[in-house]
């Protein structure tokens, strides 16, 4: 029995005549990894700024374990335990990679932060291991922008695992990653999903959906043309020439 976390209902988004996100329903589950996938603007990235509240949906729904969000600062939602990455990483790129990590322990608006120096330790420790887990620690006084390109995605997880949530929300964090860091990064994911965690994942790299995920979501046009087995669903011919963009082409 998996525990249901996350749940979308209809969730819908326009930008002027664009439909990006047209009724996509989701959930999430403890412990398991669903892939979101689909073609350029499909409507992915969308879809996450809705449940994040960063962006308002037009309509629709999302609720966590039962608490509907919609309306939420991404703040507060980041309070519910979602933790979310971005295709961009936005690193705070002057700071150093520890300070970076440290920000992403104050769940809590910019306002309020449990005070105290006992408060202060257990989120440096919180720090210091999503350093260790993910490879930065040695790196720890050096300047995000003074980052190779691997080691700003590691700092990007490092950052997700310091906040300590149970629902991840990941935009593309294996892209661009040579092999070895991929396995580093896979091995990251695994340990999460082994703790509990509900993991989406947005992902181009077919390998890495099939090595990780045990759900897909297949994206098009901002609704979900499929969801399930991650093998029936890549096997599917139809999704494929979606995929690879050799849709075909609708009756005139
Ligand atoms: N802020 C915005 N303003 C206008 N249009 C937007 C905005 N954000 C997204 N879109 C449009 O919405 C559609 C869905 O975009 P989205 O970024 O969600 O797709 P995606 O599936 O994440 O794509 P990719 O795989 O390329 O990242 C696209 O047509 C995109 O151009």
């Amino acid at each position: 029995m998996t525990t249901e976390v996350l749940r979308t209902e209809n969730l819908s988004r326009s930008f002027g005549g664009v439909q990006a996100v047209a009724g996509v329903s989701l959930t999430l589950h403890a412990g398991a990894v669903t892939a979101l996938v689909g073609p350029n603007g499909a409507g992915k990235t969308t879809t996450f700024n809705l449940i994040t509240g960063n962006l308002r949906a037009d309509s629709g729904t999302a609720a966590i374990r039962g608490k509907p969000i919609m309306g939420l600062k991404p703040w507060q939602v980041a309070r519910l335990g979602v933790a979310r990455s971005f295709q961009d990483l936005r690193l705070f790129t002057h700071m150093t990679v520890r300070e970076n990590v440290l920000a992403a322990t104050e769940t809590a608006s910019w306002f309020w932060q449990p005070g105290g120096s006992t408060a202060r330790r257990a989120r440096e420790a919180r720090a210091d291991a999503a350093l260790e887990a993910t490879g930065l620690s040695a790196l720890a006084r050096a300047r995000a922008i003074d980052l190779a390109y691997a080691e700003r995605k590691f700092l990007s997880m490092a950052r997700i695992l310091a906040a300590e949530a149970d629902i991840w929300l990941l935009d593309e964090p294996a892209s661009g990653l040579d092999l070895a860091s991929r396995t580093r990064f896979g091995q990251l994911l695994k340990d999460a999903q082994a703790r509990g965690v509900a993991i989406c994942l947005i992902e181009h790299n077919l390998d890495v959906v099939v090595e990780l995920s045990n759900r897909i979501a297949f994206l098009d046009q901002g609704k979900v043309l499929a969801e399930g087995d991650p093998d029936a669903i890549l096997k599917d011919p139809a999704l494929a020439a979606i995929y690879f963009g050799d849709r075909p082409q609708e009756a005139a």
